[in-house]
């Protein structure tokens, strides 16, 4: 099968040769295949971040291979992977454009990848289809395409980054905790909306997240990573009945260490 997505030994290494130096991600491979839903879980300073910044070309690799698409990617810029690549992030501000409205964010996100030039006006053609598209968020946000995004509500705006980050269908989806920053109660709603909206669509995504419970109950495959290795990657077949204190037990075999950081939410 081919591979949506290749890392070969990734290292990253921050101020390296200063007092400083931060050897953050040890060799991580890690192939992602069409349709996989990895969510990846890890305490404090993993690397989680630090992997998903190297994914999406916001962070230079200098050690190791990252291909998408059988394609060589490591030295493409930002701007050029975005094309193939979104990315949602935990602050609901930084996937919208606040002063926009609705639709006039939805446009923006159907010029993903092209000059967006000064061509913001909402094609009236466009409307049918934001609409249809909104609709299925069941958010009632169909009903306020020009309400400025500004207005909305946390979690609405998080369902509209959604939509913007997989209205052009990806080849690979970015989620950097994009549900920790929600209440208890929409961050379900959010996650749920993402689930549909990846099988619907057949997306590949990665999430990072730090929610054990979210770990284990969505996504196709579960990855645990620990002082920027892999410690444990579990698929589908195995994850389906996965308890949580199984989960620790096997992060604790392959890493040797416990998992104490608080951060990560158990709920058991
Ligand atoms: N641009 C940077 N410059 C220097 N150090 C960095 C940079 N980005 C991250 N780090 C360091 O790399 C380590 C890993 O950070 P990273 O954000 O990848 O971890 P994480 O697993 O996402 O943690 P968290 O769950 O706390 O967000 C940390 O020690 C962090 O301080």
């Amino acid at each position: 099968m081919k591979s949506v997505l290749e890392i070969e030994n990734l290292h990253q290494i921050f101020e390296e040769g200063t007092v400083n130096e931060n050897h953050v991600l040890k060799g991580v491979d890690l192939t992602i295949n069409p349709g996989e839903f990895i969510t990846i879980i890890g305490g404090n300073g993993a690397g989680k971040s630090t992997l998903l910044n190297s994914i999406a070309g916001a962070l230079p690799t200098k050690i190791g291979k990252i291909r998408l698409n059988n394609k060589d990617i490591t030295k493409q810029s930002i701007i050029k992977r975005a094309k193939s690549i979104s990315r949602v992030f935990q602050d609901p501000k930084l996937g919208t454009a606040v002063r926009l409205t609705v639709e006039e964010n939805l446009a923006l996100a159907l010029k993903r990848g092209q000059n967006r030039g000064f061509g913001l006006a909402v094609k009236f053609s466009n409307r049918p289809f934001f609409k249809e598209q909104l609709k299925t968020l069941n958010l009632g946000l169909e009903k306020r395409l020009t309400t400025e995004v500004g207005l909305l509500s946390g979690g609405q705006r998080q369902a509209i980054t959604l939509l913007m980050a997989t209205l052009q269908r990806p080849d690979l989806i970015l989620l950097d905790e994009h549900t920790a920053a929600l209440d208890p109660k929409t961050s379900k709603t959010v996650m749920d909306l993402t689930e549909k909206l990846i099988f619907d669509q057949q997306l590949t995504a990665f999430m990072v997240t730090h929610d054990m419970e979210n770990a284990l109950q969505y996504g196709t495959r579960l990855i645990m990573l620990h002082q920027g290795r892999i410690v444990v990657d579990i698929p589908a077949e195995k994850k389906k009945n996965l308890t949580i204190n199984q989960l620790m037990d096997l992060f604790q075999q392959s890493s040797g260490d416990e998992l104490k950081d608080d951060q990560l939410l158990l709920n058991t």
